[in-house]
């Protein structure tokens, strides 16, 4: 008995938990819908002319181009801290609108550190997250809206869609390492794209080049 005992690893027990080393500021912060923004953190801005590629009617992107660079979506992040079992968390307002028949979407990722997962919480308005398993191709379009949440798992790319008039505002809570990788989605895009057909928002596969 003793002698399995002696064979039990102890389990890792973590460092404790900076309390002290976090700012008062990241343990409580404001919002409102209207702002969408994270106390006083800054909105990183994404216009139209920052989503050249992810559209897949280029003349519709082209023709919108000329007539305006307008603000698509805005992210504010609180990161409190880094390290194991650490969270990071990012409110983003997307607003509404279409180029062509495909919906304002942001421009979607993958993590850096692939197995980091994501909850996405609908704040106000209506849209969808785009889900695409990065090995297999497999794809998800799950609804986001107010009084809801999605779970994006690991080793999936997401982008974010506004599928209705207003703009859509969510909060996604990350672990504080999964890092950003855009470059996957950048080089291949997503394999669906989310347009208006009779009205409703559908999940249409990409047309090749
Ligand atoms: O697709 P993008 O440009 O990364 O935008 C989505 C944003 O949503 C979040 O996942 C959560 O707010 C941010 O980490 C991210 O910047």
């Amino acid at each position: 008995m003793s002698q399995i005992r002696d064979n039990i690893k102890p389990a890792q027990v973590p460092p404790p938990c900076p309390l002290a080393a976090i700012a008062r500021d990241d343990l409580f912060v404001h919002y409102t819908l209207e702002s969408a923004r994270l106390g006083n953190r800054p909105m990183v801005e994404r216009r139209l002319a920052d989503l050249r590629g992810c559209f897949a009617d280029e003349a519709a992107f082209e023709a919108a181009l000329r007539q305006g660079n307008p603000l698509l979506y805005s992210v504010s992040s609180v990161e409190p801290a880094a390290g194991d079992g650490q969270l990071h968390y990012g409110l983003g307002i997307l607003q509404p609108g279409k180029i062509g028949a495909e919906y304002y979407l942001t421009k979607g990722h993958l993590h850096a550190h692939r197995p980091a997962a994501e909850i996405y919480v609908g704040l106000a308005g209506e849209g969808a997250m785009l889900l695409e398993d990065e090995a297999t191709g497999e794809s998800r379009l799950v609804p986001l809206r107010t009084h809801s949440v999605v779970y994006v798992p690991g080793h999936t790319a997401h982008r974010t869609v506004n599928t209705g008039a207003a703009p859509l505002v969510y909060l996604g809570i990350y672990p504080s390492n999964a890092g950003h990788d855009y470059a996957p989605v950048a080089k291949n895009n997503f394999r669906h794209v989310v347009i208006e057909r009779d009205g409703k928002p559908m999940l249409v596969p990409r047309e090749k080049k």
